[in-house]
Parts: C-alpha cells; structure tokens; sequence
C-alpha cells in the first residue's frame, strides 16, 4: 500500500490554484474534467513528488455548502525556508493565522479555508523579526 492524495473540495479553480501553485509553490500535474458528473479534478503536487503525495482538488461546477470538517485537520508541507515562505505569502495577501515565532512552524488557510501546515525542513531557524514577536491571528 502507498499513500496517493488527500483531496479537498474548492469552490473557485482560478483562486484555488493561485493560492495553492503561485503562492505555495506547489505544480498542477494533471487535470480531469468529468461532464457527467459535472466536476473537475486537479491534481497538485510539490516538484518531485508527482505521483508520490498530491493533492487532489475537486471542484464542482454546481455550488454546494462546504462546511467546517472538525475531523479533518490540516495539509502539511515541509519548505525550505519557512521565513521567505511566510514573506511570499504574506506578500500575496495571505494572513500568517499562525506565525513561525519558533522559527519551525506556521499555519495558513487556503481560500477555502482549509489549514495548512508549514513546517522548516532540518529543524527551528533561528527566531527572526517580525515572526518572533508576531501575534496569532484567528483559528488555524
Ligand atoms: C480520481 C479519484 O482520486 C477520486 O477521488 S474520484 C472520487 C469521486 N469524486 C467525485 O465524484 C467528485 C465530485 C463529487 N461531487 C464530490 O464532491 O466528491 C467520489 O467518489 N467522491 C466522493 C468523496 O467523498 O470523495
Ligand atoms: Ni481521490
């Protein structure tokens, strides 16, 4: 057995991939169109790891109410630099709900306000300005 997505339901292709690819870093590998059952798949997945953990985005073309999962509870990545990360994101009009203060950990929500997880690779930088002393903003 092998792990091979976690798929999340969006509700707008354009903002979802905007988040997901030009802000988060992550590539569109594969997109499927299905008209009978009138929905759209995407497949997403960090440079490198095509076919080994994506994220399969479903999209609807009928709009439907998406509530809150509380079982469900966050996308993790592991990123290279978890400050430039946060700067990019931030840049791009994304709130930090969870700045990395630690220099280790930070949480986002993605348009659909699904948590993501970002996690420094090798271990906690050293604390930096203004993370360390950056408030949380909101749930995570
Ligand atoms: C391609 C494979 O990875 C799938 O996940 S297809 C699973 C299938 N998805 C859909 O029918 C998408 C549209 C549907 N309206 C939905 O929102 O899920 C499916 O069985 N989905 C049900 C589920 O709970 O995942
Ligand atoms: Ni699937």
């Amino acid at each position: 057995m092998r792990f091979l997505h976690t798929m999340v339901r969006v509700t707008d292709i354009d903002q979802s991939l905007d988040f997901y690819c030009n802000k988060l870093g992550l590539k569109e590998v594969r997109r499927k169109e299905v008209p009978q059952g009138r929905f759209t798949l995407l497949f997403l997945a960090a440079p490198g790891q095509e076919d080994v953990a994506e994220i399969e985005l479903t999209y609807n073309w009928d709009p439907e109410p998406y509530g809150e999962g509380r079982n469900f509870g966050h996308l993790a990545f592991e990123v290279e630099d978890i400050y430039a990360t946060c700067e990019r994101l931030m840049a791009g009009g994304v709130t930090i709900n969870r700045p990395p203060r630690d220099g280790y950990m930070a949480f986002v929500r993605s348009p659909d306000n699904v948590s993501v997880e970002l996690l420094q690779k090798g271990g906690p930088k050293a604390p930096a300005e203004p993370w360390a002393s950056m408030p949380n903003t909101g749930k995570w």
